[in-house]
């Protein structure tokens, strides 16, 4: 009987709540990604969200998803959450980490995650799944030996003012 809170949240829910944190910031009015990439000790080594690059205004790139023109729509310049994570982060390797995504990662993320050294994905939604990018993802992750599965969601509601 240690008197110790019971409440307190879950390593998995910590992570995924960091990930949907980070995706707050996404400037996306579609989909806002955000993923927190973990090391084997529960350590948080990086987060990232969809957004553009560096220097890229976002009231200057469009940020619609169709157009006649597609150098009006947002998809040649969005940096995907993913991907931001593995770029920012400055610490050496990834090798053996694991990523929490609020979205299964396409097969470009697929390819930076396998490259990295991540070895297990935990996504919260796979609302692409029939695309070949996500297709395409699972073949890469299936021959690459790295594990994915969806997080379980719990009931918790995380409700504070910041
Ligand atoms: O792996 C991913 N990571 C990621 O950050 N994204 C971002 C890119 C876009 O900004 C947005 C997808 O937009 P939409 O759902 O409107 O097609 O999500 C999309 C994917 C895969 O779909
Ligand atoms: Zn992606």
């Amino acid at each position: 009987m240690s008197g110790k809170r019971k409440d307190y949240i879950s390593w998995d829910e910590y992570f995924m709540g960091v990930a949907l944190l980070s995706g707050m910031r996404s400037k996306d009015p579609n989909t806002q990604v955000g993923c927190c990439i973990v090391d084997q000790d529960n350590k948080i080594l990086s987060m990232g969200y969809n957004g553009l690059p560096k220097g890229c205004d976002d009231d200057e790139f469009p940020w619609i998803r169709e157009g006649e023109n597609p150098l009006e729509t947002k998809y040649v310049y969005t940096v995907h959450s993913e991907l931001n994570a593995i770029l920012n982060y400055k610490g050496g390797s990834l090798e053996g980490s694991k990523i929490y995504v609020s979205l299964f990662p396409c097969n470009e993320c697929a390819k930076a995650i396998i490259q990295s050294g991540i070895k297990e994905v935990i996504y919260g939604d796979d609302k692409y799944h029939e695309t070949h990018g996500v297709i395409a993802s699972k073949r890469m992750f299936d021959a690459a030996g790295v594990r994915y599965h969806p997080y379980h969601w719990t009931d918790r509601e995380v409700k504070f003012k910041i």
